[in-house]
């Protein structure tokens, strides 16, 4: 995609919630990143039994695209992550970008699929693709659909029987990954941002929005973004939290979670294709989050992308211009003003 038609997409875009916030420092009181140091790493992997196995290694663009393997002890089985290493994490410590993918993926459709690697090296930044729920639990049902239990963990902690002792992929994203990643490989641990798409997306915008200061930028391509009001979100917040605590269900819903927002000001930027068929039955509603944000004046660009759909192809075209960038220079709009 040549620069040019970035541009001009990004000057068609909306952008809205331009006034200033309210807003005091954030840290980020789960994992103290700081206290490890990359010389520590392997000492503290020791002693803290954060193991990780290699599954694969294949060079590409210079750095290495890898797969690792782990016993998680949110989700109570075996997940597996891709991640990417540019040449520059050889000598030194780099930005890292954790990708949350939609309905029915792996850790492997983003790393096969979206072509990041390429600028990901370019530019010296970490990509981090999680698996997208636990798998091989025996639980009854769980691969009976693909939009509820194995490829469809939602990025909730569950709180219902019989999935609340593996489905934890809001704690595991959050929390136990980012730990394992800071452990084991030369993150600049104050610089990471999160990205995904469609569930992903909610993914991504949750995890955010839940925890101030924790991510330098959050931007989606066709997120989910009102959960509570869509087919597949009703549908896997009762399966996982339960079908009579509505207030559970906001925690875990953009929408929700935007107008109490009150952390360091986000500059969120979504792209959702004009010609994606879950925009009109109503699964992403990107209109819905974008009110919310306009009335809790947080800043939003929706770019509504004519003739994209769902699918890779339109993410392999964008994935640069988002998500490459916002992780170096922490602030997107310096990328989208031709800084
Ligand atoms: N299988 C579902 C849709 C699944 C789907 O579109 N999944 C998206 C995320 S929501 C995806 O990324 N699929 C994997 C891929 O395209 O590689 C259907 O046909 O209704």
């Amino acid at each position: 995609m040549e620069e040019s038609t970035t541009l001009s997409t990004w000057e068609e875009s909306t952008t809205l919630g331009m006034g200033e916030a309210d807003y005091t420092e954030y840290t980020w009181e789960g994992v103290d990143y700081t206290k490890y140091t990359w010389e520590e790493s392997t000492t503290l992997n020791l002693k803290n039994k954060m193991a990780v196995t290699e599954v694969s290694s294949n060079k590409m663009f210079d750095g290495l695209q890898k797969v690792f393997s782990h016993e998680s002890t949110e989700c109570k089985c075996t997940m597996k992550f891709g991640i990417y290493l540019p040449p520059q994490a050889d000598s030194k410590k780099c930005p890292v970008l954790y990708w949350l993918s939609g309905l029915t993926c792996t850790d492997q459709n983003f790393v096969t699929k979206a072509g990041a690697q390429k600028y990901a090296a370019k530019h010296g930044i970490i990509v981090v693709a999680p698996d997208t729920s636990p798998r091989g639990c025996n639980i009854a049902g769980e691969d009976d659909s693909y939009d509820f239990g194995s490829g469809a963990g939602f990025y909730v902690n569950a709180t219902q029987d019989p999935w609340k002792t593996n489905y934890r992929m809001y704690a595991y994203v959050t929390q136990e990954l980012p730990a394992l990643i800071n452990s084991n490989f030369p993150v600049d641990v104050g610089k990471q941002s999160i990205s995904g798409h469609s569930m992903g997306g909610h993914g991504a915008l949750i995890c955010a929005l839940k925890n101030p200061g924790q991510y330098k930028s959050v931007s989606a391509f066709a997120p989910i973004c009102n959960p509570i009001n869509c087919p597949w979100g009703v549908k896997a917040f009762t399966g996982y939290l339960g079908e009579e605590d509505k207030e559970a269900w906001k925690e875990y819903d953009a929408t929700c979670l935007v107008k109490k927002y009150n952390g360091p000001p986000l500059d969120i930027l979504i792209d959702q294709g004009k010609a994606d068929n879950f925009l009109a039955p109503g699964q992403l509603l990107p209109d819905n989050f974008v009110a919310a944000c306009t009335e809790s004046k947080t800043q939003v660009t929706l770019r509504m992308q004519e003739g994209y759909d769902h699918s890779y192809y339109f993410m392999a075209t964008f994935i640069f211009c988002r998500d490459m960038t916002t992780v170096i220079t922490l602030w997107p709009r310096l990328y989208f003003t031709g800084i």
